[in-house]
Formats: C-alpha cells, sequence, structure tokens
C-alpha cells in the first residue's frame, strides 16, 4: 500500500532520513520505535504528505507523491483523503471553537452533505464516549480529552490509513487503554495503522511489526512482535528507548 524507496529527507543542512527503505501492507499496524531525534516523526510526515522527499521515491498505492504531486491541490486531496494524522501536540490539530465543530470540520472539507456529517460526528462522539464534552472548547480540555477529540477530528473523515505520532505521549494508563482499545478497533475494521512510540509495553498487544530507526537517521532493522516477544534483549532494548 505504502512503498518509500531510499528516502532522504534534511532540514536546512539537518539530516532527518538517510536512505529509508520501507513498506506498509493494508491492514497492518506498524510501529516505529527510535530514540530522540532519530527521524520518526519526519517519516510519518512524508507518509502524510506534508512535504515531499529530497531524494528516493514514495509511493502511495498507485499515487507517486513527489514534489510535482504535492504542489498540486487536487492531486495532494487524493492522499489527504486516504490519510489522517495525528499530530503529537495536540494543540496544532485542534482550532475550532468546539469539539462538535472540530469533528464536523474535515468531513466538511471533503464535502459531505451536512446530514452525512452529522451523523458522523454523533457516531465519533458514541464511538469514542465523549457526548460530555461536545460542546466544550477544545482548547481548554485536558490532554487525555484533547487526544481523543484530535483522533476523533481524523476519525470523522473515515481514512483508510491512520498515522499518530507518539499518541500516549504524557497520557494517563486509563487514556492509554482507550486509546489502545480504538486503534485494535480501527484495525480490526480494516484500517491500516502506523505510529511512533518509545515503549514497546504500550503497543506490544496492536503492532504487528516495529521498525527500529537508529541515531544516524535510517531504519536498523524491522522485526515482527512474535521475533520481538521471542527475543529478551531486543525486548529489553526496546522497552527502554
Ligand atoms: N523543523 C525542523 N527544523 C530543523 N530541524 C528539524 C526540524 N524538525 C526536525 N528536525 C531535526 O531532524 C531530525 C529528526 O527529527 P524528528 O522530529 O523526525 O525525530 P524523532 O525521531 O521524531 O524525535 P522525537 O522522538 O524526539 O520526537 C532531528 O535532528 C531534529 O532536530
Amino acid at each position: 500500500m505504502l512503498d518509500l524507496k531510499n528516502a532522504f529527507y534534511s532540514y536546512e543542512g539537518q539530516l532527518a532520513l538517510n536512505d529509508v527503505s520501507l513498506e506498509v501492507k493494508t491492514g497492518e499496524t506498524l510501529v516505529i520505535m527510535g530514540p530522540n531525534g532519530s527521524g520518526k516523526s519526519t517519516l510519518l510526515k512524508i507518509l502524510t504528505g506534508f512535504f515531499p522527499l529530497k531524494g528516493g521515491s514514495y509511493q502511495f498505492k498507485d499515487l507517486n507523491v513527489d514534489k510535482t504531486f504535492l504542489d498540486d491541490p487536487k492531486q495532494a486531496a487524493k492522499l489527504y483523503e486516504q490519510i489522517g494524522f495525528v499530530f503529537q501536540d495536540s494543540d496544532v490539530q485542534l482550532f475550532n471553537m468546539s469539539v462538535r465543530e472540530e469533528l464536523a470540520f474535515g468531513p466538511q472539507q471533503l464535502g459531505l452533505p451536512p446530514a452525512e456529517v452529522e451523523q458522523r460526528v454523533a457516531d465519533c462522539l458514541k464511538l469514542l464516549a465523549i457526548e460530555r464534552l461536545a460542546d466544550r472548547v477544545p482548547y481548554h480540555l485536558s490532554g487525555g480529552e484533547k487526544k481523543l477529540v484530535a483522533i476523533g477530528s481524523v476519525l470523522t473523515m473515515n481514512p483508510e490509513v491512520f498515522v499518530l505520532d507518539e499518541p500516549f505521549n504524557g497520557l494517563s494508563p486509563y487514556y492509554r487503554t482507550l486509546i489502545v482499545e480504538l486503534l485494535a478497533k480501527l484495525n480490526q475494521s480494516g484500517k491500516t495503522i502506523i505510529l511512533s512510540s518509545h515503549h514497546f509495553g504500550q503497543i506490544k498487544d496492536i503492532c504487528d511489526r516495529v521498525a527500529l530507526f537508529s541515531e544516524q537517521h535510517q531504519i536498523q532493522k524491522i522485526m515482527t512482535k512474535a521475533e520481538i516477544l521471542n527475543d529478551p534483549t531486543e525486548l529489553a532494548h526496546l522497552s527502554v528507548l
């Protein structure tokens, strides 16, 4: 479904991705792990089409995602409607005056009829059990509540792929469990999930594979969950990243 080949990216001289190749299959849950600054967020932003690669290629299904593609809003929309991104910092994502408006924003941008938008918002509030927050100002919510609303704002767009940058950061065990259960449900319904995390323990119940970044901004190895669980050294390493 996603095919990244020999990807390079740098920010004004600061290397972030160094010859990274990665394939993601439809319906899998892939977790990106690695040290701070190794390139995880950059990789997720490239996959979501935030900016084009500076070297190598990125194919999403039949779309060749390069600078020309992303510079053309009509073309880029074909990617954006299939991949949803949940930012590490929810405050970057939430800008509407109520949770209800926040959840409606994406489907409205997709041009869906008002009745369909309303239905998606109602379904999302129910699925996330956040009906009580519907008329609150997102900016005033707690960290965990904001994260649920941020995920909800992607959920109502119903993308095929969910990309989440460290979704468990700073959350209590209660919210972490809620989000793990939600991601498991989404995956069971056929969605592809790609997320970054520093804690194998938090994602072991949902991950199919882990791609491990090195400090050299390269993918050092890709392991299945079974390979990790059967290797105590690897398990210990991934549990303290
Ligand atoms: N906007 C930016 N401008 C300049 N350098 C950047 C920018 N964003 C990231 N970088 C640099 O690119 C490299 C990769 O950063 P990235 O955020 O992708 O790492 P990460 O693995 O997600 O880190 P973390 O686990 O700390 O979130 C780092 O050296 C970082 O300092």
